[in-house]
């Protein structure tokens, strides 16, 4: 999908350790603004006019985190425009695999963490608190992709 509109999109990336079997994702922690500093999140940003969601979230990546990654599956959420966040934009998460360089938190973030799927560690860090419902599809999603045939 491309970006054309004024009201600014965020896209995210829940990156997995694994595309066909993942049991982590990676989670980092912001560091700015004020307001969301030590909350976690999905690494990514705002699609710049005219830049696919796809090319914004790699980029976005590229200069968070300092890896390529490929882009799976979208994340899919209850109305079409994505997440609607608490800041009034929508967001749009895909799931991700690294394909190239080590994870490190740059810029935007002072931790990242791999955490495990299954387990408390993931529901026990601090979400933007609008990640959460999205945390619950990605799993359910997740889940989904394993058990079905
Ligand atoms: N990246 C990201 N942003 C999120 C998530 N959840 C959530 O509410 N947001 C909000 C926080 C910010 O208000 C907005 C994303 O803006 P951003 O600051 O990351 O965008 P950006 O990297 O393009 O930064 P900038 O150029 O505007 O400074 O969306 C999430 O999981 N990941």
């Amino acid at each position: 999908m491309q970006h054309s509109s004024s009201r600014p999109i965020v896209v995210g990336a829940a990156i997995l350790d694994s595309a066909h079997q993942p049991t982590k994702l990676l989670a980092a922690r912001r560091k700015a603004p004020k307001s969301l500093a030590g909350f976690w999140e999905f690494p990514g940003g705002k699609v710049e006019e005219h830049e696919s969601f796809e090319a914004g979230l790699c980029r976005e990546v590229y200069e968070e985190l300092g890896v390529e990654i490929a882009i799976q599956d979208l994340v899919v959420a209850p109305a079409q425009d994505g997440w609607r966040l608490d800041n009034g934009m929508n967001m749009h998460v895909y799931t991700a695999v690294i394909t190239a360089g080590q994870p490190a938190p740059l810029i935007e973030h002072d931790r990242l963490e791999w955490v495990g799927l299954n387990g408390s560690q993931l529901h026990a860090l601090e979400w933007i608190p609008a990640d959460r419902p999205i945390l619950e599809a990605l799993l359910q999603q997740l889940e989904h992709a394993r058990t079905s045939p």
